[in-house]
């Protein structure tokens, strides 16, 4: 098994709250192989965009993190999808939601990179129903994730980024940002998405 966590632990936190922190969702082993994999394919990181499609854009005021879109190039990329995929039957059976993909991208934060407060459901395609960050490193300083409470200016919570936490939230109900970074932040940002196909065409991934 490449997980440490039971699911009653995060199936109790998203009835209860809307969201879960995991410690320690993965084996070290697993983590490294993630990180070794984001030097790989390090020159390939590009200025994340914002929206889908036709709609997206680079806006640096917005967020100035670097991303990767996951294409199975690697064993352990296929490995943390199948986890997500397990994730994604564990959720429909208790929550009674269909949840039909899962899509995933390796973010790279430098230092003073930043997301500003925001929401993942996109306008009029709001598709993305739980969001998904497992942080991969652990900075000394710098790029917590801010999650505010829901339709408040209240934080609920604010998170250390750390190697191997899981963090996974309702996307239409909360607002979150990520602080500036000081140390380098690698992580992994996905989305359990539910089908919002629009006369018969699925909406496609990204
Ligand atoms: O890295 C994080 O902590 C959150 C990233 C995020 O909000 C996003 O990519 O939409
Ligand atoms: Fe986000």
């Amino acid at each position: 098994m490449n997980t440490l966590f039971s699911s009653d632990v995060y199936l109790n936190a998203i009835e209860t709250h809307g969201y879960t922190v995991i410690q320690n969702a993965l084996v070290t082993e697993l983590v490294n192989d993630l990180i070794t994999d984001c030097h790989r394919i390090n020159p390939h990181f590009s200025l994340a965009g914002i929206g889908r499609l036709n709609d997206l854009q680079i806006d640096k005021t917005i967020r100035k993190d670097k991303t990767f879109w996951f294409d199975g190039s690697s064993q352990a990329q296929l490995t943390y999808q199948a986890i997500m995929e397990s994730i994604k039957t564990t959720l429909n059976r208790n929550l009674f939601i269909g949840l039909f993909d899962y899509e995933c991208h390796y973010a790279k934060y430098t230092q003073g990179d930043f997301y500003k407060k925001h929401i993942d459901a996109f306008k009029g395609r709001s598709n993305r129903v739980f969001t998904t960050v497992l942080y991969l490193n652990t900075p000394k300083q710098g790029g917590e994730l801010v999650i505010y409470k829901p339709k408040s200016k209240e934080v609920e919570i604010v998170i250390k980024p750390t190697a191997g936490t899981l963090v996974m939230f309702e996307s239409e109900r909360f607002a979150h940002e990520v602080l500036p970074a000081v140390d380098e932040r690698y992580s992994i940002a996905g989305w359990f998405r539910k089908n919002a196909s629009i006369s018969g065409i699925i909406d496609p991934p990204r």
